[in-house]
């Protein structure tokens, strides 16, 4: 099944639980898989977001679980500090971690969902060793940094490539597509393989932002076809 995770990035950081909430399901409807937690240092990319008190504020006032994409340095240091501020998935950067491997197992240990990012130029292949210790793997279709940006569609190969690894080895993990993601572009990545989409401006951007997500999963489960569906 297609998950959707909308971005705060794109979200009021002024009211970010409303918003949260915008997202969420209710009444049986729907809603949010998960709430994709963008967090920048201004150092591993030239924006500054949001830190573990954020983390820990959100996690009390909802119920949706959080996906916190730490686009920062030193993730081996900070990475287990959201873990305990609530965050029920952590996604690092390979090309910041010192010891991804330790630190998937940390993450893990500390009961969360481990996962791993890869910028838009850093391949797949080197790290094919390591999928069985993360819970998904995050390819990048934009430079981490901002939303709104234009979806990298020579990313495609990537997306196809690292299913076919997942595949190869068996492996339950998650793939997830973050940048650009839209009405426009989530069937090509869906039929790429991906089963994890981050979006913000196509979700926050819209009237209803509840009824964006539908629709999102909507297009991703039926490009997918009956193969990757329930
Ligand atoms: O991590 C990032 C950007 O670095 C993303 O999560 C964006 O925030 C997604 O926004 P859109 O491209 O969907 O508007």
């Amino acid at each position: 099944m297609a998950q959707i995770n909308p971005s705060i990035l794109s979200a009021d950081f002024a009211r970010l639980a409303e918003e949260a909430r915008r997202v969420e399901g209710s009444d049986g409807v729907a809603g949010a898989d998960w709430l994709h937690v963008d967090v920048m240092d201004n150092h591993f990319v030239p924006n500054l977001t949001l830190g573990p008190p954020v983390v820990e504020s959100l996690r009390r006032a909802t119920d949706i679980p959080l996906d916190c994409h730490l686009m920062i340095e030193e993730p081996d240091r900070w990475a287990p500090g959201y873990v305990e501020a609530g965050a029920g998935s952590v996604t690092f950067h390979a090309e910041a971690a010192a010891a991804p491997v330790r630190l998937a197992r940390e993450i893990r240990a500390k009961g969360a969902r481990a996962s791993m990012a890869l910028k838009p130029a850093t391949p797949i292949e080197p790290y094919e060793d390591l999928l069985p210790e993360l819970d998904m793997l995050l390819v990048m279709t934009v430079e981490p940094g901002f939303g709104g940006q234009a979806f990298l569609d020579i990313m495609l190969p990537k997306i196809r490539r690292t299913r076919q690894l997942i595949d190869k080895h068996g492996l339950e993990m998650w793939l997830q597509v973050d940048g650009g993601v839209s009405a426009s572009t989530i069937e090509r990545c869906a039929e790429a393989g991906a089963d994890v989409f981050v979006a913000g401006s196509a979700v926050y951007g819209a009237e209803d932002p509840a009824a964006a997500v539908r629709a999102l999963r909507r297009q991703a489960e039926e490009a997918a076809g009956p193969g990757r569906e329930g």
